[in-house]
């Protein structure tokens, strides 16, 4: 009968070569290993192992080196140990008793972690904030004041000086900038500005004057608050936010009262201007298109499209501004399609002075000359990026202890998780809050006595309602300390204030999503430090990475672990006077070992929780399979131990009877590739990103759509949303 490994690697990479990987000597060893630990401690008076009283279908009992181990506690002979009870507060954990516990032999049979020979890279770097003053512009003074004194700014960063200038002679620009950087004042100044001075004034019926597009819900209300705040002297100028999630009724509405600057998602606005009679474009001034790239990788093309269509049907003669941190392909074709003799300001290189720019925009759209320019990215100074090569079984443990060093033991820090999937924080942010946040509590940390006040998990993600998605993202914005757990929904463009810690569990599918993601620290000048954490087998990636001028350091895996020496809750206690040991490997392995039990324990709990913990995994390995084919070489379903993996969900075996039905639609797929193959891959991301910025609407049709596709059995399926060519488009002239 085929391992669960196998079948996995049958559906995935049924043509793929084999690539040379560590598993397969380590697996025989593994198993040659488990074997004799069986006949070691395989006695009658033994329990049996939790996981063959355990009834769950899916798992067989392949081990990967699991030992079994007797541990008592100081003074209570014959008594066993539960790292459960000795955790305090676990209250939420079962606390029935159990006769021995099974620990992994965390630190063995793991491929080795390979040197890391990182090349030394200038990284480009742009000035985030120049000398000048909001006051030199030439701006209303109420303008000037709300700046001053509502956002109390008073010099200009790099992009809003080259910006707002051009963007108030009436110009359309093309706008390059790292994250981070003011972007969106540097647009929202001059729209506000130019529509307070309209001739004649602006009534709230008139409708929209301005039409703000950004890629997701959080960007929107962001956008949305800043806009509000710079209106704050020109109350008859109504801005209004379209972002799904909300009830199209009630939007409706408020289209209806009217709404003078639209912010909105693209799949929203697409939603109205085909079911809502109140929108019309008659008016607009200003088309916005911010995080132009992100719109674009989240395959928002044909809602672009739709949109830009249905305002040059109405409206002729408008400044148009596009707003990116990466300037791609598909950006450049966005701004062909968007932008009328546009003047291109790119912060980041020096060598493009902007008054020669704007001659030379004066009569062409800009187009990237090298892909050198494409393909480097300005990072902050301020900004210190760092990897750790972390075998598969020990992730988890490692993750925790990096958590638990920085937002427990250290004051002040504010850290983002990213994860390449909704499942997977869900299944991270209920694992830690159940079992870090309880033991953070514990007496024998008694010298930090605000640790578990410290400790705090959010989490965000694209399957949340609405309102808990604005609620956390609220909360987390406010907050001076906390852990945010999240997909890639907050990657982009969201301003979450004195972050100072990024972590990428799962790395990003792209250099650009990289520095999106670590574009959430060191903002607008602060100081920020980020993590990568890969397993020994991607280590390739960092030359990826170095190869667009992107620089890292190393951080070793065990530095990482040793705060677990720092944290008692995780100290083995030992028999009658024996001293404790000095702190060395040894005590770190065993506190890692006693922390991965924790997490196993809580995950084999219930079948329910051992069954959540595998719906993770699948998730995990589903997203693994989608990384684009030229990073196939680095990530590699083939090159995952599916044993050691599982170990980093808190499963002691690997499960074998995976739900693979949707993977296998992808193999029937793989068979006609000349058909399938190459928008397949783009399709599937797409949709998988998608999920998580959807106009809130997609679901409820598709919904619909599926009960009635039910109805008539011979039905097509719906296209995707994003299949298909570049849509038609047709261009207005200004
Ligand atoms: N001139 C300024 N002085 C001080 N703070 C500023 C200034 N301009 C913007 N900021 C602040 O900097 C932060 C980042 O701004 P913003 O979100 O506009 O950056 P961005 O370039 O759009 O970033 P991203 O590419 O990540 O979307 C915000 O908190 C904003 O209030």
């Amino acid at each position: 009968m085929a391992t669960a490994e196998d079948l996995l690697l049958n559906v995935f990479e049924a043509r793929a070569p084999a690539p040379k990987t560590f598993f397969r000597p380590l697996r025989a060893q593994a198993k040659r290993q488990a074997e004799a630990t069986k006949r070691k401690y395989h006695t009658p008076s033994e329990a049996p192992p939790v996981k063959r009283r355990s009834k769950t279908p899916f798992f067989t009992a392949k081990k990967t080196g699991v030992t079994e181990t007797r541990r008592t506690l100081k003074g209570k002979a014959q008594k066993t140990f539960s790292p459960k009870k000795y955790l305090a507060g676990t209250s939420n954990v079962n606390q029935e008793e159990k006769p021995c516990i099974k620990s992994s032999s965390l630190f063995k049979n793991n491929p080795e972690i390979p040197e890391l020979h990182r090349p030394a890279v200038k990284q480009v770097q742009e000035k985030v904030f120049t000398s000048d003053a909001f006051h030199e512009l030439d701006l209303h003074p109420h303008l000037i004041s709300t700046i001053n004194t509502v956002l109390k700014m008073s010099s200009m960063t790099s992009v809003q000086k080259q910006s707002i200038p051009v963007l108030l002679e009436g110009r359309d620009a093309l706008v390059r900038s790292q994250t981070g950087s003011g972007k969106t004042l540097a647009y929202s100044i001059p729209m506000v500005q130019s529509l307070q001075a309209m001739a004649s004034k602006i009534q709230r019926s008139d409708g929209p004057y301005a039409l703000v597009l950004v890629p997701t819900r959080e960007l929107a209300l962001q956008s949305f608050d800043t806009v509000q705040k710079l209106l704050k002297p020109f109350t008859w100028i109504v801005p209004g936010v379209l972002m799904g999630g909300e009830k199209r009724k009630s939007e409706k509405a408020r289209l209806r009262k009217g709404i003078n600057i639209l912010i909105s998602t693209p799949g929203r606005l697409v939603d109205h201007i085909k079911s809502t009679k109140n929108i019309h474009f008659s008016r607009i001034q200003w088309l916005i298109l911010d995080e132009a790239d992100r719109i674009l990788d989240l395959g928002f093309e044909k809602d672009i499209t739709v949109i830009l269509n249905a305002v040059n049907a109405e409206c002729q003669k408008r400044q148009n501004v596009l707003l990116s941190a990466t300037l791609t392909e598909g950006v450049t074709w966005l701004a062909d399609i968007s932008l009328h003799n546009p003047v291109n300001i790119s912060v980041l290189d020096e060598s493009h002075d902007q008054s020669e720019q704007k001659d030379k925009a004066a009569h062409e759209v800009f187009h990237p000359q090298t892909s050198d320019k494409l393909d480097s990215f300005a990072i902050p100074e301020s900004l210190y990026q760092h990897v750790t090569l972390v075998p598969s079984k020990l992730r988890l443990v490692c993750l925790a202890a990096f958590i638990l060093q920085k937002c427990k033991f250290e004051k002040k820090q504010k850290m983002i998780v990213f994860f390449s999937s909704c499942e997977l924080v869900e299944f991270h942010y209920n694992l830690f809050l159940q079992t870090l946040l309880s033991s953070s509590g514990a007496p024998a940390s008694g010298h930090l006595p605000s640790a578990s006040t410290r400790l705090k998990f959010l989490r965000l993600h694209g399957n949340m309602e609405q309102e808990e998605r604005t609620a956390v993202f609220q909360e987390f914005s406010h907050s001076k300390t906390g852990v945010l757990l999240c997909t890639d929904v907050a990657a982009r463009g969201l301003d979450l204030p004195r972050v100072t810690w990024i972590v990428q569990y799962n790395a990003p599918s792209s250099p650009a999503e990289y520095i999106h993601r670590i574009g959430r620290t060191a903002r607008i000048g602060c100081h920020g430090s980020s993590l990568l954490i890969l397993a020994p087998s991607e280590a390739e990636y960092v030359n990826s990475l170095a190869s667009h001028k992107i620089n890292i350091s190393e951080i070793k895996m065990e530095d990482i672990l040793s705060v677990l020496t720092r944290d008692d809750c995780f100290k083995r206690r030992r028999w009658g006077n024996q001293k404790s040991r000095a702190v060395g490997p040894q005590e770190i392995h065993e506190r890692a070992t006693i922390l991965q039990t924790v997490f196993e324990d809580y995950v084999h709990s219930s079948e329910r929780r051992v069954s959540w913990a595998k719906k993770a995994l699948q998730s995990f390995i589903r997203a693994y399979a989608t990384y684009p084919r030229e990073m196939k070489h680095i990530f590699h379903v083939r090159s995952l131990h599916l044993g050691h993996v599982a170990k980093s969900f808190g499963l002691r075996d690997a499960p074998t009877n995976l739900n693979v039905s949707a993977m296998k639609k992808k193999k029937t797929n793989l068979k006609r590739p000349d058909l399938h193959r190459k928008t397949q891959r783009k399709h599937c991301l797409a949709e998988i990103l998608r999920s998580e910025y959807s106009s809130g609407v997609e679901a409820s049709i598709a919904k619909v759509k599926k009960q009635n596709k039910r109805g008539k059995p011979g039905s097509q399926p719906q296209q995707s949303r994003t299949a298909g060519l570049r849509p038609a488009f047709v261009m207005g002239k200004k």
